[in-house]
């Protein structure tokens, strides 16, 4: 029992001496202005659209239309765009209310292409879902795994495959943009020497005969999509705040931002980092952590966070998709 309440004391002591420190290490005018916009951005907050029009990268077949379709509903209008970066300008210029877009797999990581655009474009993320992804080999009727000599797929349904794909040193390896595309070409060419790497769907669509199924190393592969619009909306039920910081260089700078985190009981679910290209050995940090926009306490976090960083944007709030295990 002892022991007990002496780790309470100290717990409470470590407690206020963090806090000095805050108070001390950055006064209330210095760092961004990160919360006055995240305020205003709140304000501002929309409605979910209804009979939304969606946007993904890739044609039909693709996981990122799985996903729109599992997040949206099969009434969503979906529509396929041939590169993420055409997908972020439809939001932008309106033609489209959100963006269904692929942040990470569970097997190899960061989808790096996607976290550069959300830092430069001005969107938020209203929500997310994951898509099991189970690769599949195929290729036109008469192919086998002896007439291959190429394979086509989305530079991350290569990735993820690159085990088996090893087994098969002779086979060429030609990065497509997207895996549903891959299978759409290969089917149009008709060439026995041609396969693709995609989903089961995509084979179905365009007609390919699927030669082997679980082409990918990791039986759990998993992608985690992000939903954007270009306006912020509070949703029910939203758990997981997501933002973009940047912090001075200097030391315990990064500390101090998980000091904040700590005091205020927030659990950090991801930190990813990224660089600044115009500022050399610079970064930005993608964080996600617990909580709620409008929950009690969180605008002192945010204004914390906001004193204790060079740049920070919050990128939305919403519900929490990611399951443990
Ligand atoms: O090519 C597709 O089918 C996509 O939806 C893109 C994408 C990706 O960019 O990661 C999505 C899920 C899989 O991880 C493989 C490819």
């Amino acid at each position: 029992m002892r022991e007990t309440e002496e780790l309470a004391h100290l717990d409470r002591e470590i407690e206020r001496l963090l806090r000095r420190r805050l108070e001390l290490v950055a006064g209330p005018e210095s760092g961004s202005t990160g919360y006055d916009q995240c305020r205003r951005a709140m304000e501002a907050a929309r409605c979910p659209v209804s009979q939304p029009r969606v946007v993904y990268q890739g044609v039909a077949g693709a996981y990122s239309e799985m996903a729109a379709l599992t997040f949206f509903g099969k009434e969503a209008r979906c529509q396929g765009l041939a590169r993420f970066e055409d997908v972020f300008e439809a939001v932008h210029r309106g033609e489209a209310d959100y963006a269904v877009l692929p942040i990470e797999n569970s097997s190899t990581g960061a989808i790096r292409q996607v976290y550069e655009l959300l830092t430069q474009y001005q969107h938020y993320i209203v929500g997310e879902d994951t898509v099991r992804v189970e690769h599949c080999l195929m290729a036109p009727r008469g192919a086998s795994l002896d007439t291959i000599t190429q394979i086509y797929s989305h530079e991350q349904g290569l990735f993820q495959s690159d085990r088996f794909l090893s087994r098969h040193p002779e086979w060429e390896q030609i990065p497509f943009g997207d895996t549903a595309g891959s299978a759409q070409y290969v089917a149009q060419t008709g060439d026995i020497t041609k396969a693709a790497i995609g989903s089961a769907r995509a084979a179905e669509l365009y007609g390919l005969d699927i030669l082997y199924r679980g082409t990918n190393h990791n039986s759990g592969n998993t992608t985690r999509f992000v939903v954007t619009s270009p306006v912020m909306e509070l949703r029910p039920g939203a758990d997981k705040i997501a933002v973009l910081l940047s912090v001075p260089h200097q030391v315990g700078s990064l500390q101090r931002i998980l000091t904040v985190f700590l005091l205020h009981g927030l659990n950090l679910m991801k930190i990813e980092s990224r660089p600044m290209p115009d500022k050399r050995w610079e970064y930005l940090f993608f964080m996600e952590f617990s909580g709620s926009l409008t929950g009690p306490g969180m605008e002192e976090a945010l204004e914390e966070l906001s004193r204790s960083t060079s740049y920070l944007r919050v990128l939305g709030n919403f519900k929490n998709s990611l399951t443990e295990g």
